[in-house]
């Protein structure tokens, strides 16, 4: 059997103090952390340490989708109420479509978490080929978010399970994760032929 698909990731981390130095970024080792443990695929990241600025947010966005080609592209930061916060915005600035569903299901599962879910105004979208979604900037937010509450009582689904789909839908390579982490789901139509 051949080997999985080769992926191209954007990671951004979009934060005054991170890049500026004022602390260590945590948002960037968090999302390849996650990534390194869901995904079967070989995988190139493309990472960015930006500080919240739009039209900057906006540029890095489209380079690393336009130029780098990256199949999906994770921000993180920049997605509260506060007038810095303008990740969503720059975000939906480069949207041919926008997902509401990644950012409704995002709040919901965050407030089995933290009641302060509800204050992230996180966005995904379509450019081209790719999609990007915004996670907050707490770091402990990534795996939250990606990964859900699988084997809670009632349990709440990682929006990742989603990704790989929505991937497919948009002519991307065809990804593959690990179960123990995130269950994929496609219609049987859409599946491969599982490795053995
Ligand atoms: N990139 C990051 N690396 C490490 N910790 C972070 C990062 N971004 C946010 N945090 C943590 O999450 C908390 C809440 O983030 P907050 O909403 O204040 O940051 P932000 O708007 O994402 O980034 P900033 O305020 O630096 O531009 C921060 O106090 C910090 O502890
Ligand atoms: N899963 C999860 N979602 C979360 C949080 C969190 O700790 N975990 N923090 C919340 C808080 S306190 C804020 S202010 C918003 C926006 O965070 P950001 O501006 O760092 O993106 O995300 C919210 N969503």
């Amino acid at each position: 059997m051949s080997e999985p698909d080769h992926l191209r990731v954007g990671l951004v981390s979009v934060s005054d103090r991170a890049s500026s130095g004022t602390y260590e970024d945590k948002g960037i080792p968090a999302l390849r952390e996650w990534l390194g443990r869901a995904l079967r695929n070989p995988i190139t990241f493309e990472t960015r340490l930006i500080p919240d600025e739009r039209p900057l947010i906006a540029a890095t966005l489209t380079e690393l989708v336009d130029q780098a080609g990256c199949d999906l592209v994770l921000t993180t930061g920049g997605t509260g109420p506060a007038p810095r916060d303008v990740t969503p915005e720059a975000t939906m600035d480069v949207a041919d479509k926008l997902m509401p569903g990644f950012g409704e299901q995002m709040r919901a599962i965050s407030l089995r978490f933290v009641p302060t879910a509800i204050l992230s105004r996180q966005v995904a979208v379509i450019r081209g080929r790719c999609l990007i979604i915004n996670l907050p900037g707490q770091p402990k937010s990534i795996a939250e978010t990606l990964e859900g509450l699988p084997r809670a009582e009632p349990p709440a689904p990682g929006i990742f399970a989603a990704v790989p789909y929505c991937i497919d839908l948009i002519g991307g390579p065809y990804m593959e994760t690990d179960p123990e982490v995130i269950v994929a789901f496609r219609p049987k139509s859409a599946q491969r032929p599982p490795r053995g």
